[in-house]
């Protein structure tokens, strides 16, 4: 039945997640985690969900920004958009006149991926399946038309991407009983955001470790004595057969990367993620040199804006995970080819979740990865962050540190009504009682 898109409206929703420091970092130091938040609606009723995820000031921005791609949609229909949702994905971001906004970066690509996570949520829902289900079992020919390969069939062409998809066909069946099973495996960031006492910390690692997580993230970067000091409470807490990993958002140049680094080797980091800024690849290629005879990898992604910096990152060997992240890159569709590219590059992937919503839409992508393209989990895990999930329908379920593959139809992003109500900014009672 045809299904033609008759609205979309997207709300700015905030979350005043700054007050008690949740998601700090060197960086970022007052995230309010909030979402652009688009829902698409059919001429029959139906609705698809979609959201890119923000810190607060300047979620306006890419409200305006979804506002001036909705032209794009409203009025297509979804069978026409996924008979050829290359073209389509072509549409939104080489528009002849917004592509000078990016192209395919920044504010204009967040957007993008608030649209298409809506039509890919529209797409599953019709189909009655969660989104990794949808992609799982979706011929490899089709999905492979969902991917613009312009700029990446240098690393990566159409025909090898295809040949990764149908090798992975064997033993697609076990591994989707075996995640049903078990889940995919997750680390938390919750206990360590840089702006926690030493107290909460050891508070929130001895709650988690009493939970099952064997994989902890801390957030460095501001000052190397509060670094160490960290480093090691954390590590003396969870031992030395734990996974630690460190996560500087962007804060250093390269060489002073390398160098404080080295000072926290002793704790035995599995990674150094985001040592620099998040373009300068040849600078994460230095640093990749000079970690790896430490043992530290370095991992990078949460701010990789499109597919052709992942190419140059996994050529370049600047990178050892690969984060993607399911609403800086352009939705599903230019995930799908990150994926892929780093299955060639033989790199794993360890996806950027947590804020709003990211959790919910990342652990589809990664159970995808998984079943029909890596078929590993070596070096392997996708990130969680226990914040906010009591706002969505579809919430995620950890069991014993592990993603459990949701069931309900769709992508995982539609929001409770009140919550959007509540929480919408400037209006919403939350923000009008902080005033
Ligand atoms: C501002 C965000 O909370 C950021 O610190 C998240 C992040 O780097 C991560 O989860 O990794
Ligand atoms: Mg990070």
């Amino acid at each position: 039945m045809h299904k033609k898109i008759v609205r979309l409206t997207v709300s700015d929703v905030r979350f005043p997640t700054s007050l008690e420091q949740h998601g700090s970092d060197a960086m970022h130091t007052d995230p309010d985690y909030s979402v652009a938040y688009v829902v698409i609606e059919t001429d029959q009723g139906m609705h698809g969900y979609g959201l890119t995820f923000t810190v607060g000031r300047g979620t306006e921005i890419v409200v305006c920004a979804v506002e001036a791609l909705s032209a794009l949609v409203v009025g297509k229909s979804l069978e026409e958009i996924v008979s050829d949702f290359r073209g389509f994905y072509r549409l939104l971001t080489s528009d002849g006149q917004m592509r000078w906004i990016g192209p395919e970066k920044g504010v204009i690509q967040l957007a993008t991926a608030a649209v298409l996570n809506a039509v890919w949520d529209l797409w599953a829902r019709s189909e009655g399946k969660p989104l990794w289900k949808l992609l799982v079992e979706m011929d490899p020919r089709k999905l492979i038309s969902c991917i613009d390969f312009r700029y990446i069939t240098d690393a990566l062409t159409e025909q090898e991407a295809l040949d990764i998809l149908v090798k992975a066909q064997t033993g697609k069946q076990q591994r989707v009983d075996q995640m049903l099973k078990e889940g995919y495996p997750a680390y938390t960031t919750s206990c360590a955001w840089l702006g926690y006492s030493d107290q909460l910390l050891k508070q929130l690692c001895t709650d988690a470790l009493n939970d099952g997580w064997t994989k902890f993230k801390v957030k460095v970067g501001a000052d190397l004595e509060d670094d160490i000091r960290r480093c090691s409470l954390i590590r003396q807490m969870i031992g030395p057969h734990n996974t630690l990993m460190i996560d500087a958002n962007q804060r250093w140049d390269v060489g002073e990367a390398i160098t404080w680094v080295t000072r926290l080797a002793e704790y035995k980091p599995l990674w150094i993620e985001e040592p620099t800024s998040p373009d300068d690849i040849l600078g994460h290629a230095a640093i990749s040199k000079a970690l790896a005879p430490l043992g530290i990898g370095v991992a990078t992604g949460e701010q990789c804006h499109n597919r052709v910096m992942f190419k140059q990152f996994l050529q370049a060997s600047a990178l050892q995970f690969v984060q993607i992240d399911s609403c800086r890159l352009g939705s599903v569709n230019e995930n799908l080819a990150v994926l892929l590219m780093a299955h060639k590059f033989k790199v794993p992937v360890c996806p950027h979740a947590g804020g709003v919503g990211l959790c919910e839409l990342v652990q589809h992508l990664i159970l995808f990865d998984y079943i029909s393209v890596s078929a590993s989990l070596d070096n392997r895990m996708c990130e969680f962050v226990d914040h906010l999930h009591q706002h969505f329908r579809s919430p995620v379920v950890i069991q014993n540190a592990h993603y459990m593959p949701p069931k309900d139809p769709g992508y995982s992003c539609e929001m409770l009504e009140s919550s959007v109500q509540t929480h919408q900014y400037p209006q919403g009672q939350v923000w009008k009682n902080l005033q």
